[in-house]
């Protein structure tokens, strides 16, 4: 299921957050979305998970705009981990797993054994069944970031959309993580800072720089020597890893180029 935004503009107050937005993020590949701090990526991903309706401009998964979507729908199409959440500081690890299945739930529908099988595997997955009965929000930032992984997976919908999903994880979880979302072979729209990750994980990026959409394609397109030291003020190469020979992103120093 393709994922599609169509000349997306956001405005707020008199700010323009993001100016004519376009790209596309192919069936079943993972599409990261790159850019400096404040360049506009959140706000892009707010658009297609609806959290934020833009000023003009559509966003289409699969054939549908997702404002002309039920917010149900939306969420049997979209699994979502974002940067925030609104969860209250009351919720078991188990409960906060199992929302994941009420977009697949009519209003009064009780959970099913099914349910639990798909919310244990799910905390299996993220190796966080052993939280199932702490409360979530006694949690490290690391631990609640797994599990709301695993509540993205219960809602078994094909499309993927991750806030900078590796915040708060140690260098070998942010690993497990990104090797089990290309596992899964969904379609997945990342924002991502790590620029390595951008590199090894995503078979495309977005690069986003003062709300525009600057260009998009393969990584080693994208991330052009001239162009990370234009957008991000480093010098930066993409070279052989030592100890895969895949392409590795690796910077050396601050450039004096202007941002
Ligand atoms: N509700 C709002 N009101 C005013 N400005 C906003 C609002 N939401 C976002 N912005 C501004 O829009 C710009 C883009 O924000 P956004 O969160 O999309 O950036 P980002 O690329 O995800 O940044 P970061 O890498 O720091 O997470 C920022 O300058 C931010 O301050």
């Amino acid at each position: 299921m393709k994922v599609v935004a169509d000349g997306v503009r956001v405005r707020i107050g008199d700010a323009v957050i993001l100016e004519r937005a376009d790209f596309e993020a192919e069936s079943g590949r993972i599409t990261g979305i790159i850019g400096p701090n404040g360049s506009g990526k959140s706000t892009l991903l707010r658009c297609l998970y609806r959290a934020l309706k833009p000023t003009a401009g559509n966003v289409y998964i699969g054939p549908d705009d997702v404002w002309r979507s039920s917010a149900r729908q939306a969420g049997l199409r979209t699994a979502v981990v974002a940067q925030d959440h609104d969860l209250d500081n009351d919720y078991s690890v188990l409960e906060v797993v199992t929302m994941g299945r009420n977009p697949h739930k009519r209003v009064l529908d009780r959970e099913t054994g099914s349910d639990r099988r798909i919310v244990d595997n799910a905390l299996d997955r993220v190796r966080m069944r052993w939280a199932s009965d702490r409360i979530f929000a006694t949690l490290s930032g690391g631990e609640r970031q797994r599990v709301l992984v695993a509540r993205a997976l219960t809602q078994q919908a094909p499309v993927l959309l991750l806030d900078e999903p590796t915040n708060h994880l140690d260098v070998g979880a942010q690993l497990e993580l990104l090797d089990l979302v290309r596992d899964l072979e969904l379609t997945t729209v990342a924002a991502l800072h790590d620029l390595d990750h951008a590199t090894t994980y995503c078979d495309r990026l977005i690069l986003v720089h003062d709300g525009q959409v600057v260009t998009s394609g393969p990584p080693d397109e994208v991330l052009t020597p001239e162009r990370v030291a234009k957008v991000f003020g480093v010098e930066s190469a993409i070279v052989p890893h030592p100890l895969t020979g895949r392409p590795h992103f690796v910077t050396a120093s601050r450039v004096t180029t202007p941002r």
